[in-house]
């Protein structure tokens, strides 16, 4: 006999590239139960039930409010029926501040943003604390949703401890390496890479390897590993004075970007034809991420596109790592990322009823 869907009551902060990806997705697919009940971007709140015919264009009317508090929201999700869900598709500090206490409070949270995942050591105790209190749903921040994150979370609990953690970890800097390998120049790929949703908000966060260092951290942590962001050696290809500009100005600065990208690509490590900007964990805690000129038999040097790979090495994996590849960014799989863990937070609660 089918059991009936949970009800949940969403709200989603930061209906921007990827928010609008899922808001199509659920307007489309949601079970009846699911109501959307709050959309906020940095300036404007929606608040609802929206009707669904609306969802994936929350902002084309004037039904919207300047944002102020969030916790008006958050007490009405709590007071609501259903099952309580905040879905961060923002790439805000201060929308990832939020999480733990979210959490802490009974609120689920969903997310893409990495930020409260790879936050500083001070902050990781509460933040994991409160992820036992309700269900953290972070498929979405390694890999796009590739299967990582569920294995090293299952590795970790059949005690089975990771020894090693290898990859490539971004969509976007691996078509950056593609290109750049057949000769294209930096700017011209990054252009393309925007225009497709696969880099991050401002690139920089991409090129300078802030994104790929998070993704470490948040990789090594669901292992069980100790890892903050100040321990790690990261490889930037950001020029230093391209470093503080305008969004706007370093978009337009790319023959700039282009020779000292040029200049990245001749002092890479290695002796290979292939690029790849690589990342490196090791059990005793040296971490490391940037350019390398990888051999032809080297297993990451085999990627294209967007490819990620991920290769894990434990005890009973130490001949050959564990590895996981597929696309590591885009709008529908991360948008299908988070839907997953929605769709999981509906379904162990209504196992649990
Ligand atoms: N693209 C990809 O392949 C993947 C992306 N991600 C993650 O998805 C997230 C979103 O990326 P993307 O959609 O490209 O980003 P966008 O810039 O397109 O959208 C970001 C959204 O967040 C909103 N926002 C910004 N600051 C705040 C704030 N303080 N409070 C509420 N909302 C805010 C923006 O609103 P406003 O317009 O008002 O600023 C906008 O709606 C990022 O964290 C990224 O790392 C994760 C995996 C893969
Ligand atoms: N900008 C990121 C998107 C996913 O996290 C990437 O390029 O991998």
């Amino acid at each position: 006999m089918s059991r009936p869907e949970s009800s949940l009551s969403i709200a989603l902060v930061g209906p921007g590239r990827v928010g609008r990806s899922l808001l199509e997705r659920l307007q489309a697919h949601a079970p009846e139960t699911w109501q959307l009940m709050a959309v906020a971007d940095s300036t404007r709140l929606r608040r609802g039930p929206i009707e669904r015919s609306e969802w994936a264009q929350p902002f084309a009317d004037e039904a919207f409010q300047p944002r102020a508090s969030d916790r008006d929201w958050q007490d009405e999700l709590l007071r609501r029926d259903g099952i309580p869900v905040l879905i961060d598709a923002s790439a805000s500090a201060e929308v990832a501040d939020a999480h733990a206490d979210c959490l802490a409070r009974g609120i689920h949270v969903v997310t893409a943003n990495k930020l409260a995942m790879a936050c500083p050591s001070s902050d990781w105790e509460r933040l994991r604390a409160a992820s036992e209190r309700s269900m953290y749903g972070i498929s979405a921040t390694v890999g796009a949703g590739l299967p990582v994150l569920d294995s090293l979370r299952e590795l970790r609990r059949a005690g089975e401890p990771v020894r090693r953690i290898r990859g490539v970890l971004s969509g976007s800097l691996s078509a950056l390496s593609e290109g750049l390998s057949v000769g294209r120049r930096a700017s011209e790929v990054l252009e393309t890479l925007r225009r497709d949703g696969l880099t991050e908000p401002d690139p920089r966060t991409d090129l300078g390897g802030l994104d790929v260092a998070r993704k470490l951290v948040i990789l090594a942590r669901e292992a069980g590993l100790d890892l903050s962001l100040d321990a790690l050696v990261v490889d930037s290809l950001v020029p230093e004075e391209l470093a503080a500009l305008s969004l706007d100005s370093f978009l337009r600065s790319g023959a700039v970007l282009d020779r000292h990208v040029a200049q990245c690509v001749d002092r890479a490590p290695g002796s290979g034809r292939h690029l790849a900007y690589v990342a490196e964990l090791e059990v005793d805690g040296r971490a490391c991420v940037g350019l390398r000129r990888l051999d032809d038999g080297d297993s990451l040097a085999q990627l294209s596109g967007q490819g990620n790979r991920i290769e894990v090495t434990t005890e009973c994996y130490a001949a050959a790592p564990l590895s996981i590849e597929g696309p590591g960014a885009g709008l529908e799989v991360t948008a299908l990322a988070l839907w997953r863990d929605l769709v999981r937070i509906s379904e162990s609660v209504r196992r649990c009823r």
